[in-house]
């Protein structure tokens, strides 16, 4: 079986074909070059009603059309009028050849790519670029997001902050040669919470930087170095998460060499494998679309021509994944001698004056450069000791602390022996009660976790004890306490999807004890609506 895959949901036209054993027949993509100003969504449509026809004719010279079997094309997310020239290219084509027709979600066709290619079972992929940033896994039935951008992709802050400084469009590969050439660190925000990150207070303190004057080189180094170090720490968060064992990095930010050194570095630390694809199948490409069209075709999917309406806010885990019957990948192993290794620290039992204690300690992370490393791990483990110790006075449970070593970036904790929530919320529901008490009296007394999730949480079968305060921050802001929430959601969706209703309706009936919870509830549903693809 062949098929034919149309890519069209921003500024590259692509066209390509793949066979069903994954032989790539054909596959050119073409880059609209927008003026100064960026795209405009009408100019990159005309691009791709343009170049549709050139690219279609090139790849019939090499398959006849009557030997394609399937038309697939880009259905969303994207710009909504180069969706609409990509859908109305794919149903004329499908109709002239007679030829079933399917419309795949973009995001998904780069991570099927990228396991064709790598051979890959099961990964954890971190897909970055100019529209996206997502951190996803497939977890019974569907691609389930882990972590992603709260604001702006990756790709949108280095072209931003590029144009910004009178560099061409795409700015990702400028600042890529500059940061080359910079040596020295600037002081820029590190945004990560949970699984999440946002890049625009990043963007606007680069720009700043630029206009005080510092040198080009130096910020487009310090911009890659706390964007890129950022990326790998969620990414291995998800991994700690999920215990996949394969990472794969796609999508056009992939082609920095820095970002994919570091991811790199990051899996091979964690003891599971790496893969990039080519960077031809990295960007956005027609195989991919035509590959995944191909796979959701043969496990029995059929569009009629109705269906084919475009998609611009398709997000990745609305996808019911009918291709993948059975996974047996590769399992991330934790070494014995640690009763956890998170994504941050190391944790192993032993004994203090006689009562049992765990040792977290936050190890080196080879993946980032020593300086931004040194920092942030002496600024957690000094932040973690000193909130797991003023909770308390608010009627929080949380484990003693006995001792901390700033040189090791380590701290001995009282030895909580209970089972942590996430294995066991599902079966316990009205403890997400709980758990919506404790984080409404952080909120009350100004106190933003940043990385609530169920793992964070253990109980020892009389109280719930909340750990891990390594992000936290005071803020009295409504947004932080707002985003705090938005975190701990998307959390529920990825890991307890069979029971997200119940454990938030519990969550929130805890959560108003805080007399400020309807206007942070509010504030909560507008962020989400940002970061979907605009
Ligand atoms: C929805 C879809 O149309 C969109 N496509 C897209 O963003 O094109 P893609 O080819 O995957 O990625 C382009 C981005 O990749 C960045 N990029 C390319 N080379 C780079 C490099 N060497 N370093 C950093 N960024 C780079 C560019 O600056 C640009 O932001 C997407 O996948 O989100
Ligand atoms: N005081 C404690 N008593 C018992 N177990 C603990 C304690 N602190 C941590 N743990 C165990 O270690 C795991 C990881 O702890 P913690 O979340 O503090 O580390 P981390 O490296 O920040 O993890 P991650 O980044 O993955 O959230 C917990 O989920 C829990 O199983
Ligand atoms: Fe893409």
């Amino acid at each position: 079986m062949i098929s034919l895959g149309l890519e069209g949901t921003a500024e590259k036209t692509g066209v390509g074909i793949i066979d069903d054993e994954g032989n790539i027949l054909f596959n050119k993509t073409i880059l609209y070059k927008p003026p100064r100003q960026g795209i405009n969504p009408r100019e990159a449509a005309d691009h791709h009603a343009e170049t549709f026809p050139k690219l279609l004719k090139e790849a019939f010279d090499k398959v006849p059309p009557e030997e394609i079997d399937l038309i697939s094309f880009s259905q969303g997310p994207g710009l909504g009028p180069s969706l609409r020239v990509t859908a109305t290219v794919a149903r004329t084509l499908a109709l002239t050849l007679n030829k079933p027709i399917i419309g795949v979600n973009h995001c998904i066709a780069h991570i099927e790519i990228g396991k064709l290619k790598g051979n890959l079972e099961d990964p954890l992929t971190l897909y970055v670029s100019g529209g996206n940033t997502q951190v996803t896994a497939y977890v019974s039935g569907k691609y389930r997001v882990f972590g992603e951008t709260l604001d702006i992709a990756i790709g949108n802050c280095l072209d931003q902050f590029a144009r910004y400084c009178n560099l061409p469009h795409p700015g990702g590969p400028y600042i890529e040669e500059l940061a080359k050439k910079g040596k020295e660190l600037l002081d820029l925000p590190y945004t990560v919470k949970g699984m999440d990150i946002a890049f625009s207070g990043l963007l606007t303190a680069a720009i700043r930087k630029y206009e005080e004057g510092f040198k080009l080189e130096d910020i487009c180094y310090s911009l890659q170095e706390y964007a890129f170090s950022m990326l790998t720490e969620i990414t291995e968060r998800a991994l700690a998460h999920t215990n996949k064992g394969e990472v794969l990095l796609v999508g056009g930010v992939a082609a920095n060499k820095r970002l994919r050194e570091m991811v790199k570095t990051m899996a091979e630390e964690q003891g599971v494998s790496f893969y990039v694809p080519p960077m031809d199948l990295c960007g956005d490409n027609g195989v991919m679309i035509a590959w995944l069209g191909l796979l959701m075709y043969k496990s029995g999917v059929r569009m009629k021509l109705e269906e084919t309406v475009i998609k611009p806010y398709y997000r990745t885990d609305q996808v019911e994944v009918t291709w993948i019957k059975e996974v047996k990948g590769k399992k991330r192993k934790i070494p014995e001698h640690l009763i956890g290794k998170g994504a941050e620290a190391d944790i192993w039992r032993d004994e203090y004056l006689g009562y049992p204690i765990i040792y977290k300690e936050r190890i080196k992370k080879r993946y980032r450069c020593e300086e931004l490393d040194n920092r942030l791990r002496k600024i957690r483990t000094q932040r973690e000791a000193r909130y797991l110790a003023t909770i308390k006075d608010f009627g929080i449970a949380s484990p003693y602390i006995f001792d901390i070593d700033l040189e090791k970036k380590r701290l001995a904790m009282l030895y909580i022996n209970g089972k942590i929530l996430k294995d066991i919320v599902e079966d316990r529901v009205e403890l997400a009660k709980e758990v919506g008490k404790i984080v409404a009296k952080l909120h009350e007394n100004n106190i933003i976790h940043n990385d609530l999730t169920t793992s964070n949480f253990i109980y020892d079968g009389k109280d719930l004890y909340i750990i891990d305060f390594g992000l936290a921050k005071i803020s009295n802001l409504d947004e932080d306490k707002a985003t705090d929430l938005v975190v701990f959601k998307k959390a529920l969706l990825s890991t307890h999807f069979n029971k997200f209703n119940e454990i938030w309706e519990n969550f929130l009936e805890g959560y108003k004890e805080y007399e400020r919870a309807e206007d942070i509830l509010k504030l909560m549903m507008e962020i989400e609506k940002r970061g979907r693809y605009k």
